[in-house]
Formats: structure tokens, C-alpha cells, sequence
């Protein structure tokens, strides 16, 4: 059978061709002369199946998409408290090129310029040079892609020759102390930052890697932290399409972040990372037909990060006396705060009177850290009313348990195992 999700990918993208709204950016000459009619789209799974169509292997500069990426390098690399007490977290509702500092002189936040310039001289360590910094941006980028990046040296160029505006951006930036170091020579870093060339496949690629918790789908290489990826997400949610995140964020309901060569990223965490390319932008430089694409998606398959399944009502599948003094719950699913809950109520409010109680978690294949802390306090609270409890857990979904003082549990293979 042919997958009928290039199908799909394809009618979507057919049903947005013929707009021709909107325009490349002219304030980068370069990018000008680009051909403004390519279009593209791709969607990466978390296990690293590639959909692609269009003119999806074409190369543009990454421009703003950049930014995300370097944010998350520099929480990497410095840590979260050096680069908040230096870049803001708010939204700014304004242009991503405004030269503007919040009232103690930081920039908004990391997407719109003043943020990102800020941004790219925290990457890599405290003390770095400008070369060092740039090779770690250039290694860190690639690892999110899975291929070597390289700079498009002509756009890099032509920017630089107008690059009055985040210049005098930088230089508020060293007038505040946020920058500590010359304006200029940073300005060309972040330039070239932007410079770097990406196909809409490496998007996608570099998007679904946020969406799987920070994990390269196709590497296999744990590129940031998890907690790293949860704030830059949360960023791009509030703060990545500038001044029309509102409007982006009921519509679509993905993070994003778009950029002025007419890229467009979207990754919803757990799910996909998708990616567009088209170089009409609008008046707030976020590419047209790429737009359109993303409210397409989001509209067809509900992919709306405040789309989310409801929490399972059926987590407990069994809750039987399976002997004199043994009872058995079965429980089943994935496990979250919700659903552990629904654990909690029916032992608490179930008061079982057997001696043994039997947990099996073999039916369970996932469980976050609040749900199992909450499993084990049940453990626990069983223990100290006097029971004996066994946890049937062949696939170590709760690894070496701990229930804590005064718990105790047997962990078993299978409910034969309990004699
Ligand atoms: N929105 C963007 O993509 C802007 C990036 C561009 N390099 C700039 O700084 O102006």
C-alpha cells in the first residue's frame, strides 16, 4: 500500500500554490533575489520518518529559526539563571527588529532581535571567543539537523552591509551591560548564525527533535536537557511568531518559529515536528503560504497543543480478590498526574482488606515522574497500614523502587509469581 500521508502532504501544499500574496525580505538584498515561488513542507516523526514535499532539498538561510536553537544552547551551556537574569521570558507583542529593552534594560525576550543577539553571546562557555562560540553554535544547530550545517556566505554578506539596525540594537545591548563585549563583533556572530543554510527536511528534523523531549529522532543523539526543551518551547508558544503570537497560538496552537527567508517550524511536543518554506512573507515576516499551511494541518488533524487526549477513565482494568488474602490491580495505559490519581482514589476510597495487595503495572507503558512518586506513596501508605505489597512490573516501568520510609514492596515478574 502507498502511505497516504505524502498524498496528503501534497494536496495541502497544492492548496496554497497559487497565492502569491506577501513579499521576500528586501531589507536583506540577497534574499530579494531569491525565487519566491518555491514551496515546501515536511513532517519528521519522533522516530525519524521523514515526509517530505515540494521543493523540500532546496537550501535557504535559517535566519530567526535560529534562534530557538541558540536559546536552547545557551541554557545548555551557561545554565537557566545567567541567561534569564540577561534575556526576559514576556512576550513583546511588537516587531521582531524593534530596538527595545524592558524596564531594567533586557531585551523582552529570546525571539525578537534584541533577545537573540543577547542570546548568541551566552552560547557555549562563559569566556569563549568569538571563533570557539561560533563552532559550538555550527555543532549545535548540526546536531539538532543530524548533518553539518554550513554558512551561505553571500547572504551573510549582503546582511552585514545593512545591518544598521541591529547594530545600534547591539550597542543598547553594551550601553545596559547586557552585552559585555563589542557590539559589532557580536552582531557579525549573530549574522552569521542566521546565515546558516537548512533544506525544509532538516527543519522539520530539527523541530521534531524539540518535540521528542531533545532526543535527535534519526541520531539518537540527546542534543539539550529536557528541561531545556520544555522553556524553549514554552518561549516559541509565547513569543515566536512576534507580534501576531496571539493569533497564531488560537489558530494553530503549535510552537513556532518562523524566519525571513520564508521558513516556518512547528513542534508539538510528543508528536511531530513539521516544517514549511515559502519566501512570501507579511507585514509581520512570517512567510504567507507557510502560514496557511500550518492552519491546514492544524485544522485536519487537530494537532493543537490544547488538542489533548483526555485522560483515560479506564486506568484501573482490573481491581479483583484473587485470593483469600490477595487483591490484584491491574493497571493499564499511560500514566500521568490524572490518571495516577484515578490510582490513588480507588486504593484509598477502596480500603482493601486483604493482607497482599498485588499492583500490576505490565499493562502500563509510560509513567511520568509525579505519577510514579505517586504510585510508590500508595506503596507506601499500604505498608504502613500493614499490608504486603508486590508490584508486578516486568518492563521496570518503576525502576528499583523506593517507596520511602516505612514502605516496602516486592517487585515480581508476572501475578504467578506471588505464591
Ligand atoms: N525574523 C528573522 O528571520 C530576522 C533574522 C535576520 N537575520 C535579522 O536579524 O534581521
Amino acid at each position: 500500500m502507498r502511505s497516504p500521508i505524502p498524498d496528503y502532504l501534497a494536496e495541502v501544499l497544492g492548496s496554497v500554490e497559487s497565492d502569491e500574496t506577501g513579499a521576500p525580505a528586501d531589507y536583506i538584498p540577497e534574499l530579494a533575489t531569491a525565487n519566491p515561488n518555491r514551496l515546501a513542507a515536511a513532517m519528521a516523526t519522533l522516530d525519524g520518518e521523514v515526509y517530505a514535499v515540494g521543493d523540500c532539498s532546496d537550501e535557504f538561510t535559517i535566519q530567526s529559526i535560529s534562534k530557538p536553537f541558540v536559546y536552547a544552547l545557551a541554557l545548555a551551556d551557561r545554565g537557566f539563571e545567567p541567561v534569564l537574569a540577561k534575556v526576559g521570558v514576556e512576550p513583546s507583542g511588537e516587531a521582531f527588529n524593534k530596538v527595545s529593552l524592558d524596564g531594567g534594560g533586557r531585551p523582552l525576550n529570546p525571539m525578537i532581535n534584541a533577545g537573540a543577539i543577547a542570546t548568541h553571546s551566552l552560547a557555549g562557555p562563559a569566556g569563549i571567543d568569538a571563533k570557539g562560540r561560533f563552532d559550538r553554535i555550527v555543532d549545535g544547530l548540526s546536531a539538532f539537523a543530524g548533518r553539518r550545517l554550513q554558512v551561505d556566505e553571500a547572504v551573510f554578506a549582503s546582511e552585514m552591509d545593512t545591518a544598521f539596525r541591529n547594530t545600534s540594537i547591539a550597542y543598547l545591548l553594551r550601553a545596559y551591560d547586557v552585552l559585555d563585549e563589542d557590539p559589532t563583533a557580536v552582531v557579525g556572530g549573530y549574522t552569521r548564525q542566521c546565515s546558516l543554510l537548512v533544506t525544509t527536511v532538516d527543519l522539520a528534523l530539527m523541530a521534531a527533535t524539540l518535540a521528542n523531549r531533545g532526543i535527535q529522532p534519526v541520531t539518537g543523539e540527546r542534543v539539550v536537557s529536557e528541561a531545556v526543551v520544555r522553556q524553549v518551547l514554552s518561549v516559541m508558544t509565547t513569543c515566536g511568531m512576534y507580534d501576531s503570537a496571539g493569533d497564531w497560538v488560537t489558530q494553530v496552537g503549535i510552537p513556532a518559529k518562523s524566519g525571513v527567508a520564508g521558513g516556518l517550524i512547528g513542534a508539538l511536543p510528543g508528536q511531530v515536528g513539521i516544517a514549511t518554506f515559502s519566501p512570501r512573507l507579511d507585514r509581520h515576516g512570517n512567510s504567507v503560504r507557510g502560514i496557511r499551511l500550518f492552519e491546514r494541518f492544524s485544522d485536519d488533524t487537530g494537532m493543537h497543543m490544547m488538542d489533548v487526549p483526555s485522560s483515560s477513565t479506564t486506568v484501573i482494568r482490573k481491581d479483583r480478590r484473587i485470593a483469600d488474602d490477595l487483591r490484584l490491580y491491574v493497571i493499564q495505559g499511560g500514566l500521568r498526574f490524572a490518571e495516577a490519581e484515578h490510582v490513588v482514589r480507588r486504593v484509598s476510597y477502596g480500603a482493601p482488606k486483604e493482607r497482599r495487595i498485588a499492583i500490576d503495572l505490565s499493562h502500563v507503558h509510560a509513567i511520568d515522574d509525579v505519577a510514579r512518586r505517586m504510585i510508590l506513596e500508595v506503596i507506601r501508605r499500604l505498608s504502613l497500614d500493614g499490608h504486603e505489597v508486590f508490584l508486578v512490573d516486568p518492563e521496570q516501568v518503576i525502576p528499583n523502587p523506593d517507596p520511602g520510609t516505612g514502605g516496602s514492596v516486592t517487585v515480581v515478574t508476572t501475578v504467578g509469581d506471588i505464591d
